[in-house]
């Protein structure tokens, strides 16, 4: 590994018993269809149907087995990039929302602090975008009082090591304390916080439109013409990181909503960062992207050096040119019926491309 302690580790899961398993699976498949195709010719139509069946069966089983052969499990070292911190690349934290309805503004705020609240050795290296395809004045209302919020849930997250910083699920629980003076301080500081997080949410959830556009000046100008699928691009600074001092502040902070025309296919999510790599390569131009959507929150403070663990941890870069930790959900319903938290793919597949020990939670 260059320069020192390996950050990553490629640990292999051993299922021996398992893929034995498999195979006798598949070599009493292959038999049962030998079997059918054998004596095909003395049966009708029936037997042609279930050869058919199974025959489909046995090749998804095949598929199947190639999936999940032999997984690897990589572990993380963050600790370990401490000798090279000078040379961590920056980051460009993508975050797209497409409708204030249904994708409330305060559940992207909370995404968004999650992110300017990360662990990172210079925070300066990092940016976030946030790309509204609703072309809300609200969402945007509700990242610039985000950023005003952020310069106390920031540092009271650094000073006191939160686990979890999207203030929505940080508050959902009690805080973890003793009885010391330094735990009083801290009960004191973490109900401020709370009463300031609910004013926030306050303010984002009763926000309306109209009196946004009359009372907003100039700030919201350029929405008072807007319709959602016909305006020119909009592009807002709400948080430049660059005045102030190292080791200081948060990320930068940029809203965007791309020019729409009902003239012009969209693209969605593609489309959206598309613009959103568009716009950043002109602002901060980081060689590394983050992308979360709108409703997933950053449960981890270290994950984007969890990342460059496995990014910058090859021998060789073309070795690794994506990572992506796998979702947990919240909110869902009990033993997921619907099977909409994937845990067949993550959890018995352990279908990731490169599994990291964090990871992002979409609302369920
Ligand atoms: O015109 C659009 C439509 C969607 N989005 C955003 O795209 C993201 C994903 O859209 P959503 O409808 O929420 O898709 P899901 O099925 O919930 O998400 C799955 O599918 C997405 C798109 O394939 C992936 O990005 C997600 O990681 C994956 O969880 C959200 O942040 C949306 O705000 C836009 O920015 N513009
Ligand atoms: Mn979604």
């Amino acid at each position: 590994m260059a320069g020192g302690k390996k950050l990553h580790e490629r640990v292999a899961l051993g299922r021996t018993a398992w893929m034995l398993a498999d195979f006798v699976i598949l070599l009493l498949l292959l038999a049962l269809v030998a079997r059918r195709a054998a004596s095909l010719g003395e049966r009708g139509g029936t037997w042609l149907a279930a050869l058919v069946c199974e025959a489909w069966f046995a090749f998804v089983w095949i598929l199947n087995m190639n999936g999940k052969w032999s997984p690897v499990r990589f572990d993380t070292y963050p600790e370990n990039l401490s000798h090279r911190l000078e040379e961590l690349p920056a980051v460009d934290m993508f975050v797209t929302t497409a409708d204030p309805a249904l994708e409330p503004p305060l559940i992207t705020v909370n995404t968004v602090l999650s992110l300017l609240a990360l662990d990172y050795p210079d925070v300066g290296k990092l940016a976030c975008y946030v790309s509204d395809d609703g072309c809300s004045p609200v969402t945007c209302y509700a990242l610039r009082e985000a950023a005003k919020f952020a310069s106390l849930w920031i540092p009271f997250c650094k000073r006191y090591d939160i686990g979890v910083r999207a203030p929505f699920m940080y508050f959902s629980s009690a805080p973890e304390v003793g009885t010391g003076t330094a735990d009083h301080e801290f009960l004191e500081s973490w109900a401020l916080m709370k009463t300031e997080y609910e004013k926030l949410a306050s303010r984002i959830e009763n926000a309306d439109e109209v009196s946004i556009l009359r009372d907003g000046g100039e700030e919201f100008a350029e929405f008072i013409d807007a319709e959602r699928g016909n305006h020119p691009t909009i592009v807002k600074v709400l948080w430049d990181n660059s005045k102030s001092k190292a080791g200081e502040g948060f990320p930068h902070l940029v809203y965007l909503s791309r020019e729409k025309s009902p003239r012009h296919r969209h693209n969605f999510k593609a489309g959206a960062m598309n613009v959103l790599t568009r716009v950043s390569a002109v602002m901060t131009n980081a060689p590394i992207m983050l992308n979360v959507d709108c409703d997933m929150f950053a449960n981890n403070p270290q994950v984007a050096l969890h990342a460059m663990c496995l990014l910058l941890g090859f021998d060789d870069e073309i070795h690794s040119g994506f990572v992506q930790a796998p979702q947990k959900f919240y909110g869902g319903l009990k033993d997921d019926p619907f099977g909409n938290q994937m845990q067949v793919i993550t959890k018995v597949l352990h279908m990731h491309v490169h599994k990291c020990c964090c990871g992002s939670a979409p609302l369920g």
